[in-house]
């Protein structure tokens, strides 16, 4: 019988400013779901652990170092052909400030002003949950 593929295992971090500011980027275009902001992130590595990864990711896309997250939202999700689960953190301190070392778009946003349709379809579940509905 054949073995359902285990979901891709993707970190995600939502930077939070003392100001309630989040962290969005924008994926380039020609990568899945190009032109669709999201939060930084990206796959775990086999075997290693959910916060190491997301302080990779972090300081990869960003240049910063993880001081303090916690895990906020473990969300599965379909698109077409892929199985994730995103694992979504609430990042409160970091040493270092955000650069675009990917040549992605960053901007900081209270969650409160952000439409929804600009955020990659799993992400619509990360804001509501910011939004606490
Ligand atoms: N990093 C990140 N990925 C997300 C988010 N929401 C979401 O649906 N994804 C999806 O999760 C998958 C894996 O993310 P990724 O950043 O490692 O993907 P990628 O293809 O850019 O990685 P790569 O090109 O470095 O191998 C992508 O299909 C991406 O669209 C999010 O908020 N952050
Ligand atoms: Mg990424």
């Amino acid at each position: 019988m054949p073995v359902a593929p285990s979901p891709l295992h993707v970190m995600a971090g939502v930077l939070r400013r003392h100001d309630g500011q989040v962290l969005i980027t924008e994926r380039p275009a020609g990568k899945h779901l190009g032109g669709c902001w999201e939060f930084p992130g990206g796959k775990l590595d086999p075997g290693e652990a959910p916060r190491d990864g997301l302080a990779r990711e972090l300081h990869e896309e960003l240049g910063i170092r993880l001081v303090a997250a916690e895990p906020m939202l473990a969300l599965p999700w379909r698109y077409d052909s892929k199985e994730l689960l995103l694992d979504t953190w609430l990042v409160v301190a970091w040493q270092g400030a955000p650069q675009s070392l990917e040549q992605q778009a960053l901007e900081w946003v209270m969650p409160a002003d952000l439409a929804p349709e600009r955020l990659a379809p799993a992400d619509r579940e990360i804001l509501r949950h910011l939004l606490g509905s």
